[in-house]
């Protein structure tokens, strides 16, 4: 049987829900045997219908299926996987408030998981980046050259993820020299702990190997230097990227999440032309992985980064000065 090109084949657009209960866990449903994917786990939802938008879609599928009244929702995701037989354009909205109690209205078994309880293996190939996205918060924290002395450094953190409830921290202190850098990340990693933060580290390969760390952030550079995902477990794994070309890199490689500057002008980059939200979401639609917005941006921002895609925003000016 000859596989019809790409180009041929009939776009589904799907809009599916994160539904969560009051523990923060994620609702699943098992396809049908019979369906496409049969048999995997998704997220509830379905083929938009003629005229509707993502939103009205998710309101019909989630209240036919699930039996719930969706009240407010945002994009968290948007995706397009190419299976053998077809392409989806996956909407994965997070579902702010609904009323109801989930129920499997139409014989499917449903599950409750966190996403960390989540297998990819058990869903669709186009929902991995969906888990992805899950594990992610949507404030990223970067830290910013000043204080230079490491105590003055730790408190200035703790102080900094006190006061904006930052969960997820990279560790960026380019002028330190290797061994400076790890005793840096070590003490950074207990506080981190202490504060319930994930800390990423941004350092060689070989190092973060040897750090107690959450993660590795990849500058531009490490990311194109390698030709394939470094293998550190269930760690995450980032990079800066700048363009299209580097983006689909992050996700060839099989990245957690990109991180995709400047969106604004910054005080951190003057000399770079800055992409403007625009420009932004362009480069992001078709990435198949979270994108952090970063540069020029802060809290006040978070809205405007989920309506272009963005997973949230991530900033050194925005969380790290003591302005913010
Ligand atoms: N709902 C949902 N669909 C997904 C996910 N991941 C994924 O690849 N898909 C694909 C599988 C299908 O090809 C398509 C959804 O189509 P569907 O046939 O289930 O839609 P539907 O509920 O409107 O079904 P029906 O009217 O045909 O019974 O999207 C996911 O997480 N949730």
């Amino acid at each position: 049987m000859s596989i019809p090109p790409a180009a041929s084949k009939v776009v589904i657009h799907v809009a599916a829900g994160i539904v969560n209960d009051t523990k923060g866990r994620v609702l699943i449903a098992k396809r049908p045997e019979a369906a496409h994917q049969g048999g995997l786990w998704e997220f509830p939802g379905g083929k938009l219908e003629s005229g509707e938008s993502v939103e009205q879609g998710l309101r019909r599928e989630l209240a036919e299926e699930l039996g719930i009244q969706v009240c407010v929702s945002r994009p968290l995701i948007r995706l397009s996987h190419d299976y053998r037989d077809r392409r989806v354009l996956l909407d994965i909205h997070q579902v702010l408030d609904y009323q109801g109690i989930p129920q499997g209205r139409e014989g499917q078994p449903l599950e409750w998981l966190t996403p960390e309880e989540m297998d990819a293996d058990r869903f669709p190939a186009a929902d991995r980046p969906v888990i992805s996205a899950l594990r992610l918060p949507s404030r990223y924290l970067i830290t910013g050259a000043a204080p230079a002395a490491p105590d003055a450094f730790l408190m200035h953190l703790e102080q900094r993820l006190a006061r904006t409830g930052v969960p997820i921290v990279q560790l960026r202190a380019p002028w330190l020299d290797t061994d400076r850098y790890a005793d840096l990340a070590r003490r950074c990693a207990a506080l981190c702990r202490r504060m319930g933060a994930l800390l990423l580290v941004n350092c060689e390969v070989e190092l973060a190997t040897r750090l107690p760390v959450d993660g590795l952030h990849l500058s531009e550079q490490r990311l194109l230097a390698l030709d394939q995902r470094p293998d550190l477990g269930r760690c995450l794994i980032g990079a800066s990227c700048h363009d299209a070309d580097t983006l689909a890199r992050a996700a060839t490689l099989g990245l957690d999440y990109a991180l995709l500057s400047p969106v604004c002008p910054t005080r951190s980059h003057p000399e770079s032309e800055p992409l403007g939200w625009k420009r932004f979401a362009e480069l992001v639609d078709p990435a198949p992985l979270p994108v952090y917005a970063l540069g020029g941006v802060g809290d006040p921002d978070l809205q405007i980064a989920w309506r272009h895609g963005a997973q949230g925003v991530a900033g050194i000016s925005g969380f790290w000065s003591r302005s913010s």
